[in-house]
């Protein structure tokens, strides 16, 4: 690297939140964060927020050292927030050994972030199956063509790779996978972050409370 330390200039002048930001009252939030979440993320959708169903995971090796990527939210249900990939990925594996995770959306455009924790279980075969058939074509050739993350010699061993399970998907209805997994993460605390033009950044957090939830403010 050239200059030390060139971030400060890189990103000089670019603002972090837009001026104007919706309106969020957390003394008048519901009683169930899922409700507020699916408020959110509708408020994201008509916002224009790119991409606003990409979240990290963050996940922990079994060293006990964390990971993380964007991955896309499929579903929210009573359960929890899911997420897909292959059991045999990285993150699958980490999941597998470690059935916990953290997911963070961030919506510049509303100047708002959701935190989630909590424990992960794995879909059944059916869900599995059913999120896998929905994906696009190469995207399920991807999934039966090798295992995700581990190293590729180049990129003709990729398009030979996919040209040769589109073929076996095309000859087979409902080819299947023995790895895709749809994960859920079934929330045990999830917090709704605010930004404020005048950084008094507002905070709710809801903790699990026997069938219900703890909801707090939280200093910015
Ligand atoms: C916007 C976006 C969405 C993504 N969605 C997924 C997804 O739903 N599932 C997935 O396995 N990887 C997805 N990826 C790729 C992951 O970020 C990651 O590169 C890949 O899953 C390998 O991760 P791992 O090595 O930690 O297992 C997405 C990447 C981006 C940038």
């Amino acid at each position: 690297m050239s200059d030390p330390g060139p971030i400060r200039d890189i990103v000089r002048g670019v603002p972090v939140f837009p001026d104007e930001m919706p309106p969020f009252d957390p003394v008048a939030a519901p009683a169930s964060p899922l409700d507020l979440f699916l408020d959110w993320l509708r408020t994201a959708v008509a916002d224009d927020v790119a991409a606003p169903h990409a979240v990290h995971l963050a996940t922990v090796d079994e060293d006990g050292a964390p990971d993380a990527r964007v991955v896309i939210l499929k579903d929210l249900t009573e359960d929890g927030f899911q997420v897909a990939s292959s059991k045999d990925s990285p993150k699958g594996r980490q999941l597998t050994a470690t059935p916990k995770a953290a997911l963070t959306f961030f919506w510049p455009a509303a100047g708002r972030q959701v935190r989630i924790r909590g424990g992960v279980s794995t879909g059944t075969t059916e869900e599995n199956d059913a999120d896998f058939q929905r994906r696009h074509p190469v995207a399920r050739a991807l999934v039966l063509a090798g295992s995700q993350s581990s190293p590729l010699q180049d990129r003709a061993e990729l398009d030979a790779a996919v040209e040769s399970q589109v073929e076996r998907i095309e000859a087979t209805e409902g080819l299947a996978s023995t790895t895709w997994t749809v994960f859920t993460v079934a929330p045990d605390a999830v917090e709704f972050w605010q930004a404020d033009q005048e950084r008094r950044h507002a905070r709710l957090l809801y903790t699990r409370f026997g069938e219900g939830w703890r909801r707090e403010l939280l200093w910015p």
